[in-house]
């Protein structure tokens, strides 16, 4: 479990986090959604670690997060970035491995290849493993940087992996597939929290959601519970309309009203 007790985070007089109180478990699926600047990568800095927080506490099972040393940290949660440049000319299986970094000393184990080509099978690039990384499109590229993710806390038991905006540039069928295999990584018993633009695939695969607005917490809690007319009509500030589910849909749909 992740607990955030009172957190802040500021920077030069700028507050992006509030004092925020959350708490998320190993096994559920969290959406992070709000408008643009509202704090949500701010908010995954800070439960990755990337971030200490200025003002309260973050704790990693129990412990402190600034008490961890990184290459603990890194055998413990994986992080999916919104921006990762690479220009250098690696191939696929090279990408995928960095994940395997905190494993091996100066060469990977068959167990490392072995769980690097898993990596690749589940975000169907296995074919693309010998391909030159930057050759690739940006899906692709996107698709790769989450075997990466995935690669480094394969054998993680209770292991994080943190998502900002993982289906940027993904296809419609790859988008599902990707919310697909995230809830599926958190019922094998993962925690993972993404930040999310797209509210009906929090909808559809998330368990809990926390939306935040200029640095603060709007509602959090069960998905289906938080995601409704009023919080998103307050966060986004659009008339927002709810298609109650059916038999196609086993969720309701968010519409935004053209205004
Ligand atoms: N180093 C910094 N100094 C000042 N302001 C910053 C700094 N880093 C981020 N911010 C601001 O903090 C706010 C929150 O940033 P954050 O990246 O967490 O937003 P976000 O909700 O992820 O936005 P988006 O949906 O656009 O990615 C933004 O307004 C951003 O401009």
């Amino acid at each position: 479990m992740i607990s955030l007790e009172k957190a802040c985070y500021s920077v030069q007089g700028h507050t992006l986090l509030s004092e925020t109180s959350l708490q998320f478990s190993t096994g559920e699926f969290w959406a992070v959604a709000g408008p643009n600047g509202a704090g949500k990568s701010t908010l995954l800095k800070l439960l990755s670690a990337e971030y200490l927080p200025t003002k309260g506490r973050v704790r990693f099972q129990g412990r402190d997060t600034h008490d961890y040393r990184p290459a603990e940290l890194a055998r413990l949660r994986a992080v999916l970035a919104q921006h990762n440049p690479v220009s250098l000319d690696f191939s696929v299986t090279e990408i995928v491995l960095m994940g395997r970094y905190p494993y091996y000393g100066h060469r990977p184990s068959d167990k490392d290849l072995f769980i690097v080509n898993q990596c690749l099978e589940w975000v169907e690039m296995g074919a693309y493993a010998q391909r030159s990384y930057p050759t690739l499109s940006g899906g692709e590229q996107q698709r790769i940087q989450f075997a990466r993710a995935l690669a480094q806390i394969w054998e993680t038991k209770n292991g994080f992996l943190f998502l900002d905006e993982p289906t940027t540039g993904m296809d419609l069928k790859h988008q599902y597939q990707t919310f697909q295999l995230a809830a599926s990584l958190a019922r094998q018993g993962f925690g993972v929290v993404a930040v999310v633009h797209d509210l009906n695939l929090a909808l559809q695969y998330t368990d809990q959601t926390v939306l935040l607005k200029k640095g603060r917490i709007m509602a959090s809690g069960k998905t289906n519970h938080t995601l409704h007319e009023e919080s998103l009509q307050a966060t986004f500030e659009l008339p927002i309309h709810l298609i109650p589910a059916d038999h196609i849909r086993k969720n309701a749909t968010i519409v935004p009203v053209p205004i």
